[in-house]
C-alpha cells in the first residue's frame, strides 16, 4: 500500500487542491481513498467507493467492471460519452476490464491522474472478487457445478419461512440413483462421476425457473420447488425419471453402455412443518420407491 501512496505525486496534488481548496495532501488523500476500498469485500461497494472518491478529483460518472470471476457484470454510476478502457492485472493475471466514463473528453493530465487512481483500486478490487468467489466455491458442489448442500440448509430454512407467511405451496423432491454403487464398482469411479454430472445436467434441463437444484450428497439430489403443489412436483418428477430412463452412458475403450435409472420422493409443506420434517417426508417416500422396487416415484 505504501508503494500506491507514495505514487500519487503532485498532478493530484494540483486538481484536489483545484477541486477542493482545503483538501488533504495527495499522500494523506490517497491513504484515505485506499481505506475506504478496502473497508469492503463486495466488489460493488468498492467500485461505489471508487466512483465517490474519484468523482470530485476527475470528474468520473461511472466505473464498470467485466470479470471472468464474476457471474454479472458490475456498475456504479450512469456511463458517459467519454471512454476510457483499463485492463486490471495483478502478478501477471488478468482480473478484468474496467471501463470509466464522463462527459467530458479527457484531458492527458486528468488521465494521469485517472491511471493513479486506478493503481489505488486494483489491490482492494481484487480481494474483493477473490472472497467473492471463495464465497460462491463454498455454496457450490465442485463435480457437477450444483449447489451444494451447505446451500440447501439455508435455502430450505428461507423458502420454508417464506412459504408459510405468504402461504404459498413449497414442495420437495429428493432424487437418487439407482444401484450407482454397480455402475463405480463396474465402470470405475470415471465412469460414476459422468453418470452424476449426466444427472445434474438433466435436473437442471427438467427443472423450471424458479425451482432450485442441489446435489445433497453422493448420488443423492434435491429440488427446491417453491411456488408447487405436490401434484405439480409430481409431474415434473415424472418427466424427470423418464427422460433418465432414456439415457445411455457409453463407456469403455469396448464401448460398453449403461442405462441411469433413477428413484424420486416428493413431499409438499404442510401447516406450521418444519425445513427438517419436510425434508425428511420426501426422504422416507424415495426410501419407499427404493424398497418398492426403484426407478419410481413416490408422493409422501
Ligand atoms: N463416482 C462417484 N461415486 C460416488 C460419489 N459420491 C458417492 N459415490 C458412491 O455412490 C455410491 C452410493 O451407493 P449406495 O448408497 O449403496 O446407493 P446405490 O448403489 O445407488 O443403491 P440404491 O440407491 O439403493 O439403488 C457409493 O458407491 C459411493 O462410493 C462421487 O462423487 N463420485
Amino acid at each position: 500500500m505504501s508503494e500506491q501512496v507514495v505514487s500519487m505525486e503532485s498532478k493530484v496534488k494540483s486538481q484536489v487542491s483545484a477541486a477542493r481548496p482545503a483538501a488533504p495532501s495527495p499522500e494523506a488523500l490517497a491513504l484515505q481513498v485506499v481505506m475506504r476500498l478496502q473497508s469492503t469485500l463486495d466488489p460493488e461497494q468498492v467500485l461505489r467507493y471508487f466512483l465517490q472518491e474519484a468523482a470530485p478529483l476527475v470528474g468520473l460518472s461511472s466505473v464498470r467492471l467485466q470479470s471472468d470471476g464474476l457471474d454479472t457484470v458490475l456498475q456504479a454510476g450512469r456511463s458517459r460519452r467519454c471512454r476510457v478502457v483499463q485492463r486490471l492485472r495483478i502478478n501477471g493475471e488478468l482480473l478484468g476490464e474496467l471501463t470509466l466514463s464522463r462527459a467530458r473528453p479527457w484531458r492527458e493530465e486528468e488521465r494521469e491522474t485517472l491511471d493513479q487512481l486506478v493503481a489505488l483500486l486494483v489491490h482492494p478490487l481484487h480481494n474483493a472478487v477473490r472472497f467473492q468467489q471463495a464465497q460462491a466455491a463454498a455454496r457450490h458442489d465442485s463435480l457437477t457445478g450444483l449447489l451444494n448442500r451447505h446451500a440447501l440448509d439455508q435455502a430450505l430454512a428461507r423458502e420454508v419461512s417464506l412459504a408459510h407467511r405468504h402461504q404459498h405451496p413449497l414442495s420437495l423432491m429428493v432424487v437418487d440413483l439407482d444401484r450407482f454403487k454397480q455402475i463405480n464398482d463396474r465402470y470405475g469411479h470415471r465412469a460414476g462421476d459422468a453418470a452424476l454430472r449426466r444427472l445434474a445436467d438433466m435436473l437442471e434441463e427438467n427443472c423450471r425457473g424458479g425451482d432450485l437444484v442441489f446435489r445433497y450428497a453422493g448420488d443423492e439430489f434435491v429440488v427446491l420447488m417453491a411456488h408447487t403443489r405436490a401434484s405439480g412436483a409430481m409431474r415434473s418428477g415424472e418427466r424427470l425419471l423418464q427422460a433418465v430412463a432414456e439415457v445411455t452412458v457409453a463407456m469403455g475403450e469396448e464401448g460398453e453402455c449403461f442405462d441411469l435409472r433413477a428413484s424420486a420422493g416428493v413431499a409438499a409443506l404442510a401447516e406450521g412443518e418444519s425445513a427438517e420434517d419436510l425434508f425428511h417426508r420426501a426422504d422416507l417416500a424415495l426410501l419407499r420407491a427404493k424398497r418398492y422396487g426403484r426407478n419410481r416415484l413416490i408422493c409422501d
